[in-house]
């Protein structure tokens, strides 16, 4: 694990000045830093108040988490190391993620994002959780899959962060342990139904939260909106595909093409069966995993296809464009020229030399 000096945090945040402040959790702020190798770093800093125990046991629950974890994929927010404060309280230094959190993309963004995006978003979010599920040496359960907890980075690729619940299943219901399991904790609209009480923590419990996620995904409705009516994601899409009615559950501010359609309708069957209410009808996160690369696959091969479609149809339209001029001048009519001369001068700014290349062969 590696430890970092406190000046040195300091120097990076400008000494934690506001203008370096990123936003504030329920639990503690995030600063915006420069190392001194000009690597950009987001450190976390616990709250104090009545609530500064719990938050530094929060901290530092992320921190030896992140530190444990051995090769995590890319698709986990990257951990740089520590710092240790004056007052002896541990301070999370990671990667910085520009691009905001996946509940911005998604609720707040003036532009929707399309669906090849959402996929590849999913598939990593999905790798993340898998990963924490086999990892060795004994499982993690995040607890806590949401979308404020998936940060994008400046190339829109997918990071899940805040660990601060996550825990091991495994190792507390270890009969040799002392510790017990901790108490069931999570996010309102996102938390399983089945987990109640702390010995039904387990990796479904996050099976059932990235369904929620893939939802949002969907949708683009809120996990909960309590202006909706019903207010949870879950309930309104279990009721539209009973309903037979899954084909209004989809984001319609973005064109969903049809022949997208096919591998769109794969990632919400995963999701609907991501939030079965019963634990063991959800799949395992590799299957899900395995579902999303077909969607993923799925949704290139398509969008492939569909270049290769509009490239060939630009080409005929191009060489039916190329034929009629050339038989207007086989015509004769000198009229003809002046008027194909003159829209060269009228577009001639913007208009595509390829183009002109393209439409002139057939005629050379
Ligand atoms: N690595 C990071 N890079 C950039 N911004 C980050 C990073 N980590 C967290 N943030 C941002 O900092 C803010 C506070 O994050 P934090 O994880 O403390 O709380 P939260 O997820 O918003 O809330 P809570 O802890 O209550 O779930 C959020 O706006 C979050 O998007």
């Amino acid at each position: 694990m590696k430890e970092l000096s406190y000046e040195e945090i300091e120097a990076a945040t400008q000494n934690f000045d506001p203008s370096q402040l990123i936003g504030k959790g329920s639990h503690g702020s995030v600063y915006r830093g420069t190392l001194g190798d000009g690597r950009i770093v987001a450190v976390k800093k616990p709250s104090g108040g009545v609530q500064s125990l719990q938050n530094h046991a929060k901290l530092n629950n992320e921190i030896d988490v992140l530190a444990s974890l051995r090769d995590p994929p890319i698709s986990i927010v990257e951990f740089v190391g520590f710092t240790r404060a004056p007052a002896s309280c541990r301070l999370l230094v990671m990667e910085f993620l520009p691009n905001g959190s996946l509940h911005a993309l998604i609720h707040a963004s003036p532009t929707p994002p399309e669906w090849r995006l959402r996929g590849a978003i999913a598939l990593q979010i999905a790798r993340a959780v898998l990963y924490l599920h086999e990892a060795s040496p004994a499982s993690v359960v995040h607890r806590d899959v949401k979308s404020a907890n998936v940060l994008l980075d400046g190339k829109w690729n997918a990071k899940l962060c805040d660990f601060g619940l996550a825990a091991r299943p495994g190792r507390n219901d270890d009969e040799r342990s002392e510790t017990p399991p901790p108490p069931a904790a999570g996010t309102i609209g996102y938390m399983d139904p089945c987990y109640t009480e702390p010995g039904k923590l387990g990796p479904e419990n996050d099976v059932f939260s990235f369904g929620v996620v893939l939802l949002e995904l969907l949708s683009s409705r809120k996990a909960i909106d309590v202006e909706r009516d019903p207010s949870s994601v879950v309930a309104w899409v279990l009721g539209m595909a009973a309903a037979n009615r899954s084909g209004g559950i989809c984001d319609e501010r973005v064109a969903l093409p049809e022949y997208m359609r096919r591998a769109v309708g794969r990632m919400l069957r995963v999701a609907v069966k991501c939030v079965s209410e019963k634990a063991e009808r959800r799949p395992a996160m590799r299957e899900v995993v395995g579902e999303l690369e077909a969607v993923v696959e799925g949704l290139a091969v398509w969008t492939a296809w569909g270049c290769v479609r509009s490239k060939v149809s630009e080409r005929v339209q191009g060489c039916v464009r190329a034929w009629r001029r050339c038989a207007e001048k086989r015509v004769g009519a000198a009229a003809t020229a002046n008027i194909v001369c003159g829209d060269h001068l009228v577009d001639g700014g913007d208009h595509d030399s390829r183009e002109d290349d393209r439409e002139r062969g057939p005629c050379t």
